[in-house]
């Protein structure tokens, strides 16, 4: 038997008494946005929360203003021992038999707002964004495609989790559009290079970690002490060019391909709740060097699904069903890396997985993998697709299995616009 809550939550939920993940959100009427937990179909307020006095442990105590704030970030940068006692006294408020809330009439219309109505907002603000590169299956698929089968997967890639810095300022929240961009495309014999609407518009089913206390400039995190850095997950869709990326990412890598837009959700799973489904990592071989190898090289047990809506369509159709366990470079081994020459990460910088492909050719992790980069197409309901079209909308959805509950991420969405003339 799952947990109860005083709070009706529907048996599909994403968001029981298990999970409690936390956001931002903006109230109708104008009010100031605030940090919130949600629980069903309802977002708890944590400034009326925090005002009402309810954070009254030994930490929270004296510095529950972390929830009068319009981010997290403060909040984020307390460390794990507030994170836990924050989530201890909002599930035992929550749940069935707790008076405090449930008998208060008065408090729970204040701090109970049904999620319909409220705006969600980016729930940190983001200094910088670094995007990995950490799933074989994807490695491996694009690498084919672009050097040939012998030189799929470089040697480095088995020995470090490769990456590059994407762009902070166009991170956007679930339900925000995206304008498709326009660029340069590869040339034609000797004609100039393409410019125009991008021609190969794609997804890239992620998650990202987000940085609770960072870590100061020149003191790397050991790998067995970064999970205590992160405080949870979002989904991601790094959205691609393809032809703008093909074109200009030699030698320094991703640039005008990807910094149009990175859409996230707005809840954050904590890594607390994601503890029960705790599975183990793909085996490594060759064995990472010892500032990467863990003690327990463990990922998360997370089913993760895209579906693409065309315009005019009532229904979206599946396009793929991947998993976060198929990442071959966990978030520790990430963070550890990413610190290791001294690099500072900050509360609310942002950790991208890297697109998450599986084995299998329905659980891969972007249209340039399922179509193999134009050459097959997807059928949708009725029409096609090589990559998207304008008016497409993209939705992941991410969820853990419990016995008889679900810890989700609700969905990440967005609708391509076409480009600006
Ligand atoms: O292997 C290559 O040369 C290219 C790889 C990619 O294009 C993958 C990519 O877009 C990186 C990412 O996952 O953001
Ligand atoms: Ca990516
Ligand atoms: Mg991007």
């Amino acid at each position: 038997m799952g947990l109860k809550s005083f709070v009706d939550v529907p048996r599909d939920s994403h968001f029981p008494l298990e999970n409690l993940p936390f956001g931002v959100f903006r109230p109708a009427g104008g009010e100031p946005a605030r940090p919130g937990v949600a629980i069903g179909d309802y977002v708890l307020d944590l400034a009326a929360i925090a005002s009402a006095g309810l954070f009254d442990g030994p930490v929270l105590g004296n510095h529950s203003q972390c929830f009068l704030e319009s981010s997290l970030n403060l909040f984020l940068g307390m460390g794990r021992p507030a994170w836990k006692e924050a989530r201890l006294t909002i599930q035992r408020l929550l749940s069935a038999d707790e008076p405090t809330l449930r008998d208060n009439a008065s408090l729970r219309k204040k701090a109970l707002l049904p999620m319909s109505e409220v705006e969600m907002l980016l729930p940190v603000v983001i200094g910088d964004y670094t995007d990995f590169f950490s799933s074989y299956y994807h490695a491996k698929n694009c690498g084919t495609m672009f050097r040939g089968p012998e030189n799929a997967v470089s040697q480095n890639w088995y020995h470090l989790p490769i990456a590059y810095h994407g762009r902070a300022s166009s991170v956007v929240i679930s339900g925000t559009d995206v304008i498709r961009p326009r660029g340069q495309g590869h040339p034609v014999g000797n004609s100039p290079p393409y410019f125009g609407p991008s021609q190969k518009m794609d997804f890239e089913l992620e998650m990202a970690a987000i940085v609770g206390p960072g870590n100061e400039l020149g003191r790397p995190v050991g790998v067995d002490e970064a999970a205590d850095r992160i405080f949870g997950l979002v989904l991601m869709n790094d959205w691609s060019a393809r032809d703008i990326q093909a074109w200009e990412y030699v030698p320094l890598g991703p640039f005008l391909g990807k910094s149009f837009a990175t859409t996230i959700s707005p809840w954050i799973v904590t890594l607390d709740a994601l503890e029960p489904f705790v599975c183990p990592a793909p085996k490594q071989d060759p064995p990472p060097l010892p500032y990467l190898a863990e003690s327990k090289h463990t990922n998360y047990d997370i089913h993760l699904e895209v579906c693409i809506k065309p315009a005019g369509h009532e229904h979206p159709s599946i396009v793929t069903k991947s998993n976060f366990k198929h990442l071959y470079w966990t978030i520790s081994q990430q963070l550890a890396h990413h610190t290791i020459n001294g690099c500072n990460l900050r509360p609310g910088d942002m950790l991208g997985t890297g697109t998450i492909s599986g084995p299998d050719p329905d659980s891969l992790g972007c249209l340039l993998e399922l179509t193999w980069n134009a050459q097959n197409q997807l059928t949708l309901n009725g029409t096609t697709r090589k990559y998207l079209e304008d008016g497409d909308e993209v939705t992941f959805t991410g969820y853990c299995k419990g016995n008889d509950y679900n810890v989700g991420f609700g969905t990440c969405t967005g609708k391509l616009l076409p480009s600006i003339p």
